[in-house]
């Protein structure tokens, strides 16, 4: 599939026929889904008319289909039988601890709201309101549903949010999970911190339901859950005492500034001392198209709900007398923060020095930073020697940084580092050498002693350089990737990012620097 976020090498026509087709690929899952075919193929491998049969589907016309779910990495066939691949039969058989068929079907069900978009913005506000009607048996079928999506999708999260958590909680720590929907993110730490226990808190109308999924659950809750009905828009939650871990996920969205603002005072008020508030969200520099359209979703389906920017979060929290780590990306598409009201709280959580620094870094204004192993980058004859024969500057002082180090040189520097960030960001040349330098700096600053940047392009740093006079500004000045004899392209390829040679002038020019971390 081609990406859905634009590659300014590639076609535009392209990106805007993927952009349009891109309910192809939702209605395909949705279907298949609905007629039950990866459970049908969970049981094993089955010949093309027996699966026909079983779907009560034509089968020329299953064939067809079954051909465009193997495109989609969703089945595959050997010897004229069909079997589930390894990505449905984790994800999309019920019952499978990371079972995401009810978060996907609840997509499905909220298509009708998204149909509503022109008219909520000529509105200015939600205009998709459930039937006036709608009896209450199934106002909470609708509300199961929303719950259950919810607790699928934070399933997946639980578990890399825990490796924060590796040096332990206190013995008998208080967990309050605030909005708890189906009660899986408190059950989480419930069954990897055994002496724990948690206060699930929710609206009047959720909690039966999060009281029926946490009962169900194979953990062992007794005695350890506490249901606490309470609107968290009033200002007292009137609940006794303090919390070793209070839990905000998914909650920030659903409300805007005024109502967001007292909902984290109160939850900071009910931290203990030493206590640690968790936030996990989307956040608009996080994941960046899928933040924001969350925004939308929010926008067409709650009252005042949006995505917010980790800034203002963070100032929030600085505001109710926080500290805080800052945005802390997870490897999917939402993040974290964590606050405390005394900073050494927070030294307790496991978190990487890279997991710092790279929202900062992407702070300073790169379109993505992404972690590399050094050991991906490629070192190749012929790049110096581009430089060398086909460059203008190759002997000008702007480039004489490039020529400090061999081809050879560069290879044991590179891999005498076992950490690195390629930065990834436009032209003007000299603002992204400064930005490279500052994301050093930064780097620098966190611990990174050895932090070390390879930028792009002959050194811009100066805008009034003077190329006929000796370099006054050498403690500033890079070398490139290229010029040291890096193979740019291939390095880059590693990370999944693509470069081509530009035919015309005006085409994009992405430029990509290396920050070396030791
Ligand atoms: C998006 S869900 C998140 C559920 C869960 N925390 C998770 O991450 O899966 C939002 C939850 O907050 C609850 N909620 C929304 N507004 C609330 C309010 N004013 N008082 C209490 N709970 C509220 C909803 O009922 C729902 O269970």
């Amino acid at each position: 599939m081609a990406s859905l976020k634009w590659d300014p090498n590639t076609s535009g026509g392209q990106y805007l026929e993927d952009l349009s087709t891109a309910y192809w690929y939702s209605e395909s899952l949705f279907t298949a889904l609905d007629m039950g075919l990866f459970e049908l193929l969970e049981k094993g491998s089955t010949p093309l008319p027996r699966l026909a049969k079983a779907l009560n589907c034509n089968e020329s016309s299953l064939s067809r289909y079954l051909h465009l779910l193997k495109t989609l990495d969703l089945v595959d066939c050997y010897e004229n039988s069909w079997y589930n691949t390894t990505l449905s039969s984790t994800y999309l058989i019920k019952g499978k601890p990371l079972y995401q068929g009810n978060s996907i079907l609840w997509r499905r069900d909220i298509k009708a709201d998204w149909d509503t978009l022109k008219p909520a913005l000529e509105a200015g506000g939600r205009v998709h309101f459930p039937p006036e009607n709608i009896s209450d048996a199934e106002m909470d079928a609708r509300r199961e549903e929303y719950i259950t999506a919810m607790d699928n999708i934070v399933r997946l999260k639980v578990p890399e949010i825990l490796e924060f958590f590796g040096n332990g909680l206190k013995t008998g720590a208080r967990i309050l999970d605030v909005g708890a929907g189906s009660g899986a993110f408190a059950l989480g730490f419930l069954e990897k911190f055994q002496d724990s226990q948690a206060t699930l808190v929710d609206i009047r109308q959720v909690l039966p339901q999060t009281r029926k999924l946490v009962e169900k659950s194979p953990i062992d809750t007794k005695n350890r859950v506490l249901f606490h009905e309470q609107n968290i828009l009033d200002p007292d939650w009137q609940l006794e005492g303090h919390y070793d871990l209070v839990i905000l996920s998914n909650i920030v969205h659903a409300y805007a500034e005024e109502e967001i603002s007292g909902i984290l005072k109160t939850a900071s008020q009910l931290l203990s001392e030493d206590g640690i508030l968790l936030i996990h969200d989307f956040f608009l520099d996080h994941w960046d198209i899928k933040a924001a359209f969350s925004d939308i979703n929010m926008f067409i389906n709650t009252y005042n709900g949006k995505v917010f920017n980790s800034k203002w979060v963070d100032q929030t929290l600085k505001n109710s007398g926080l500290s805080t780590t800052g945005l802390i990306p997870l490897q999917t598409d939402t993040a974290v923060i964590f606050a405390a009201r005394e900073s050494a709280a927070l030294d307790s959580l496991t978190i990487t020095p890279v997991q710092k620094i790279l929202q900062p870094i992407k702070a300073i204004g790169f379109d993505k930073v992404m972690p590399y192993d050094p050991k991906d980058v490629v070192v190749a004859p012929f790049a110096k020697n581009k430089c060398k024969f086909g460059c203008r500057s190759w002997d000008k002082k702007h480039c004489s940084t490039n020529q400090e180090m061999s081809a050879d040189e560069t290879k044991a520097f590179v891999n005498s580092f076992s950490k690195a960030l390629l930065l990834k960001s436009e032209p003007p040349t000299g603002d992204f050498q400064r930005k490279a330098l500052r994301a050093e700096t930064l780097a620098f600053k966190a611990g990174y002693y050895k932090a070390f940047v390879f930028w792009a392009g002959p050194c811009s740093i100066c805008p009034d350089c003077d190329l006929t006079a000796p370099c006054n500004n050498h403690a500033h000045s890079r070398p490139s990737m290229e010029g040291s004899g890096i193979d740019v392209f291939a390095t880059v390829k590693k990370a999944r990012e693509s470069l081509k040679t530009l035919s015309e002038r005006g085409e994009v020019i992405k430029y990509y620097a290396l920050l070396l971390l030791e």
